[in-house]
């Protein structure tokens, strides 16, 4: 998190003081540094040198049109999950070629939609989808490039909620029904199947479910190969872990060094997919102490942003490092609880915090990847606002959200 870091007292985002941009723009307000989002992509990019390859940017981590155009920019592609995805990378100026659509309940809406822009890739996840896939393209004269997302059967190790890899996982396609659909494939007229892809899970802090899923499915890129299908894409998928707290995770050039015989062998083009990686550690959330209470033993610090903001503390209990904005070297051990009618409102919970008190500043590090992009309007509250850093200049690159906004859409009927 080296774009983020004190000068004096002051926190700083490449060039730009956290407390210019809260008093400009108020709090709760996710801030995002360009240099971060660059700096892991090209990260990632340069480990798979020598091998052909596409980095791929995961869009649900954080799909602000900026981040999405800085990264297109950088020439990377996108990997989308919803129609609405594929609509945010197409306004970014994402290259359809190298937009990769993966996801379990695609609709024929949302597939037409990827059979229009002409994408790279469909993530196929089942045989019902494929069906669905040949009867749309064959429906608008159209060919579908197919890749089987396969289910490899290994425990990614992270939080069970984010591990998608395991049988009894709803993703992807077991291996051993993958030939066999590939070959009923054989009789459909209008897609083509050209790879393979897999995706085992989210924040992997270890080499071997890598290791372990891109041999599988390696296996299967082989076996489709032998059957003379004309596999040119191997998709390994996203998952890279990083350190919010003190995981020791691998870098990107570890990952790629532990399977690159494998990846080498396989004769195709490597495409990776990387949400968190790439905008995880670009982010914070700046908040706002409202309030400070104590209650029994408890101590809390009580912020103008809560799970509404940033769910991740109170879905996966995760932790995010907190730093005051302004540092005045005292801590306190304190629960930072947001303003939401949940007990399970809170940023952080039992840890030594900055003895923040009412109207300082907190930021909640590593919250570029799944931040914004799992906020919600929860007790009717506006989203925060976003803003990018670069060098010395910000802007906004989300208003926060009005009131009317929370009502849009909304209509009372004529009979009330
Ligand atoms: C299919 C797919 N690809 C890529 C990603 C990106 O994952 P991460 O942000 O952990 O790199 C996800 C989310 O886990 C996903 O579901
Ligand atoms: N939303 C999760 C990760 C899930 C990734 C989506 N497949 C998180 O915040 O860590």
């Amino acid at each position: 998190m080296d774009d983020f870091y004190y000068e004096g007292d002051g926190l700083r985002c490449e060039g730009v003081a956290l407390e210019e941009i809260a008093h400009a723009v108020g709090t709760p307000t996710y801030v995002y540094s360009h240099a971060a989002i660059e700096k892991a992509y090209n990260e990632l990019d340069e480990a798979f040198s020598g091998l052909d390859h596409l980095v791929c940017y995961a869009v649900k981590a954080n799909g602000n049109l900026a981040v999405l155009r800085a990264l297109a920019s950088l020439g990377a592609g996108a990997d989308i999950v919803s129609g609405g995805e594929l609509y945010r990378a197409m306004r970014a100026g994402f290259d359809p070629k190298k937009v990769v659509f993966a996801g379990v309940g695609k609709t024929e809406q949302e597939l037409m939609a990827g059979l229009g822009e002409r994408i790279l890739l469909f993530n196929v996840e089942s045989a019902s989808e494929l069906e669905r896939l040949e009867q749309i393209a064959a429906r608008f004269g159209k060919r579908a490039r197919v890749s089987l997302r396969v289910n490899p059967d290994v425990d990614a190790g992270s939080h069970d909620h984010i591990t998608t890899g395991r049988e009894r996982d709803k993703f992807g396609i077991p291996v051993d029904q993958a030939l066999a659909l590939a070959e009923r494939a054989k009789e459909y007229g209008c897609v083509d199947i050209i790879g393979v892809h897999q995706h085992i899970g989210s924040q992997i802090t270890k080499l071997d479910p890598f290791k372990d899923s891109v041999e599988r499915s390696a296996g299967l890129v082989d076996e489709l190969k032998a059957r003379h299908f004309d596999i040119r894409y191997f998709n390994i998928g996203g998952g890279l872990g990083i350190r919010y707290k003190d995981e020791e995770t691998p870098t990107p050039g570890e990952l790629v060094e532990a399977i690159r015989p494998t990846l080498e062998a396989s004769g195709t083009k490597i495409l990776c997919e990387m949400g968190r990686f790439i905008s995880g550690a670009a982010g914070v959330l700046l908040t706002g102490v409202v309030y400070r209470k104590k209650s029994g033993e408890k101590d809390f610090i009580v912020a103008d942003a809560g799970m509404n903001d940033l769910l991740r503390p109170s879905l996966y209990d995760a932790h995010h490092e907190i730093r005051a904005v302004k540092q005045n070297g005292s801590v306190t051990g304190a629960d930072l609880v947001g303003p939401v009618c949940e007990s399970g409102d809170y940023l952080a919970r039992d840890r030594e915090l900055p003895d923040a008190q009412e109207g300082d500043l907190l930021a909640v590090m590593g919250a570029g990847a799944y931040g914004f992009s799992m906020a919600s309007n929860y007790n009717s509250r506006p989203r925060p606002a976003e803003v990018m850093v670069s060098g010395d200049r910000w802007a906004v690159v989300r208003e926060r959200e009005h009131y009317a906004d929370l009502v849009k859409g909304e209509l009372v009927p004529a009979f009330l």
